[in-house]
Formats: structure tokens, sequence, C-alpha cells
């Protein structure tokens, strides 16, 4: 079950000129700055409510935000939402006949294991499942 909306990204061409405004727009600090290496993306992200604004900024040239910004320019790239186990929600999902975008947990941001699910399935929005890493044993 999707238990909440744990963030919105948005597709932005520079954290720097991104964070100082939506600290001001949120009226709250960014409280972390993050490179996903695997994914080719620096991250954002902001507290709003119990939710969260994570801010993606592309890593590399032909990383997958640039390719998006090219497209589509900036804007909101993707819905997160919390899941408490997400090897079941994957296993539902795509029994249900949703493609997802990648076979096993993936390392996600703000110490998160993450999966996507491929727009064609979504009305066009792009789907993140995100769950808090378990603390190592
Ligand atoms: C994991 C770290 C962090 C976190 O929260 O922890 C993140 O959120 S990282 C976020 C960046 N990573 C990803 O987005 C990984 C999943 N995305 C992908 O695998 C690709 O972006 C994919 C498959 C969605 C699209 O890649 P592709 O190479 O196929 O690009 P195209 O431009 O050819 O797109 C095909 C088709 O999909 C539409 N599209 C692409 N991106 C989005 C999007 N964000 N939202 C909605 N639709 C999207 C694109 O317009 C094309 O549609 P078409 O009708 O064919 O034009
Ligand atoms: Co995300």
């Amino acid at each position: 079950m999707m238990d909440k909306i744990e963030h919105i990204g948005i597709a932005v061409k520079s954290l720097e000129a991104a964070i100082p405004l939506y600290e001001q727009l949120l009226n709250t600090p960014c409280y972390k700055t993050e490179l996903v290496a695997a994914e080719n993306v620096n991250t954002a992200f902001f507290n709003a409510g119990p939710n969260k604004i994570e801010l993606l900024e592309s890593a590399s040239p032909d990383g997958v935000i640039a390719k998006f910004i090219e497209k589509k320019g900036e804007g909101i790239h993707h819905i997160a939402f919390a899941v408490a186990d997400i090897d079941a929600e994957m296993k539902r999902l795509a029994a249900a006949g949703f493609t997802l975008l990648n076979e096993t947990p993936k390392q996600g941001a703000d110490n998160k294991l993450v999966c996507f699910l491929h727009p064609k399935n979504t009305n066009g929005v792009l789907i993140e499942l995100c769950m808090e890493k378990p603390a190592a044993q």
C-alpha cells in the first residue's frame, strides 16, 4: 500500500539557483544535498509538512534529468510514494501490469531504497516507490 507522498521530484538546471528560491518559497532551509552517482543526479531536499520536495540537477550532460529538461523543460519530474515493504509493492504492481524500471530495489537518496514505474502505464507520470532503508543489522 502507498503510505503517503514521500516527495515530489522537480528537475532543475541548477541547484545553485533553485535551492535559495525553494528556501524562500517554502520558508525552510534545504536540509540535505546528495549526489546519487548511480542516477547521475545531484539532489537537494526540503521538508514541506509531512512531505518533501526533492530538487534534481543532472550530474552529467547526458543524464536522465538532462534528457528530461531538454525534452520537457524544468518542472515536476516524478511523484515518490512511501511504502513499508518495497519488495511486496513491486511484486503487486508488476502482477497488476505496471512496468518496473528496475528489477530489484535500488539505492536512492536520503537513505532510501527505490523503484520506478514507467510513465507509459501511469497516465504519463513517473512514479517512484520509496522505502526507508532498514537499519543495518
Ligand atoms: C534515485 C535517486 C532519487 C531519489 O528520489 O532517491 C531520484 O528520484 S533520481 C530521479 C532520476 N532517475 C530516474 O528518473 C530513473 C527512472 N527514469 C528512467 O528510467 C527514464 O527517465 C525513463 C525510462 C522514464 C525515460 O527514459 P527514456 O530514455 O525512455 O527517455 P525518453 O525521453 O525517450 O522517454 C520515453 C517516454 O517517457 C516520457 N518520460 C520520460 N521521463 C518522464 C517523466 N519524468 N515523467 C513523465 N514522462 C516521462 C517521455 O516523454 C517519453 O514519452 P513519449 O510519449 O514517447 O515522448
Ligand atoms: Co525521487
